[in-house]
């Protein structure tokens, strides 16, 4: 199986490298278009191959799209990363330019692959590669959701000084700092609501501190993360490579579903060898409709300003 992965950065690599030393993939191709930098990085990480014990073969290649031919899936997260103080939604200018010319390449010569969108401001990204590509909307999906519910689990773990593996909880909505929607009613503690747990009030922080997750590590880090986005993105690739079926949140397209339409946002998707295969309903309550709906209005917004590109 053959993975692409465009933007050989921060996550970029990051994800490369996950996906090589887990045995994910056979192949991964990391392409930059800085001179030299993903030959560099994808050497990098191959030297690992005999002190971490991988066979994955990964390759650099500078703006050379022939080698990313018959990939089974493409990563895009090529663009610029926010700086402190910044919001996502301020990448668009630069970013939108730089999704679409990419879907364009990375189709001609992967016309079967499936798309994993992650730059920002991803919702609208992925909406973005979807129109420009024309694919069916089970083969664009955008990550964000993944990472958003494992920094939940993270708060929620903290809180309860309990591990995280044994918290239960997911994050739907916008990938943005005000649209996240952590739904703390769901989570759960192996199984026990996490009410019984804590108070509102420690949930609420939960909550406040998933949604600004992101801003919190960019100010800390000078440029956004890289470690659990990189991470979060080869969990969902695994999920397609080896048809595993995990419930994922992912934005995706909706066609009615969570009664919304013509939107990518975050909803919890079934993913497997053909990348979304079903949209579950997990029966939201009047209250996390609400906020459902504030989220998509958000990105909606967002959406507009592709006007120019699409
Ligand atoms: N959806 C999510 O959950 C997350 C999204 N992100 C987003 O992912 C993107 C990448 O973040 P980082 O890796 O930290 O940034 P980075 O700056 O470390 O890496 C981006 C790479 O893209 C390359 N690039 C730019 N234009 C290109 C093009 N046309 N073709 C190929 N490569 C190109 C750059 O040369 C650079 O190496 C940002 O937009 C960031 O906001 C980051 C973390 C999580
Ligand atoms: O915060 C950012 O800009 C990058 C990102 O999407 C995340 O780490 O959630």
């Amino acid at each position: 199986m053959k993975v692409t992965i465009v933007g050989a950065g921060n996550v970029g690599a990051t994800c490369a490298d996950v996906i090589s030393y887990r045995g994910i993939a056979s192949e991964v191709v990391l392409i930059d278009i800085k001179e030299g930098f993903a030959e560099g990085k994808a050497m990098d990480i191959m030297q690992c191959a005999t002190t971490t014990g991988f066979n994955t073969k990964v390759v650099g290649s500078t703006n050379d799209y022939t080698k990313t031919a018959g990939s089974d899936v493409v990563v895009i997260t090529s663009g610029i990363p926010r700086k402190p103080g910044m919001t996502r939604e301020e990448l668009i200018g630069i970013n939108a330019g730089i999704v679409k010319s990419v879907s364009d390449n990375v189709l001609a010569h992967s016309p079967n692959a499936i798309i994993v969108v992650v730059s920002n401001p991803m919702d609208t990204m992925t909406y973005l590669a979807l129109k420009a590509t024309g694919l069916p909307k089970n083969r664009v999906i955008g990550m964000g959701g993944a990472l958003d519910s494992s920094r939940f689990k993270y708060f929620l773990s903290q809180a309860l000084d309990k591990p995280s593996n044994d918290i239960q909880g997911m994050v739907i909505g916008g990938h943005g700092d005000t649209t996240m929607i952590p739904l703390t009613r769901l989570a759960s503690y192996n199984g026990s609501p996490i009410s019984n747990f804590m108070s509102q009030e420690e949930m609420d922080k939960v909550a406040a501190d998933t949604m600004v997750g992101g801003a919190t590590l960019t100010k800390l880090l000078g440029t956004s993360a890289w470690y659990a986005p990189g991470a979060s993105v080869a969990y969902l690739v695994d999920s397609i490579l080896n048809d595993q079926k995990r419930m994922i949140p992912c934005s995706v397209m909706l066609e009615g579903e969570y009664g919304q339409n013509d939107i990518c946002i975050g909803v919890p998707c079934i993913i497997g060898k053909n990348g979304v295969e079903e949209i579950v309903d997990i029966k939201l309550n009047e209250a996390e409709k609400a906020l459902f709906e504030k989220s998509a209005d958000a990105v909606r917004n967002m959406n507009e300003a592709l006007s120019s590109v699409l």
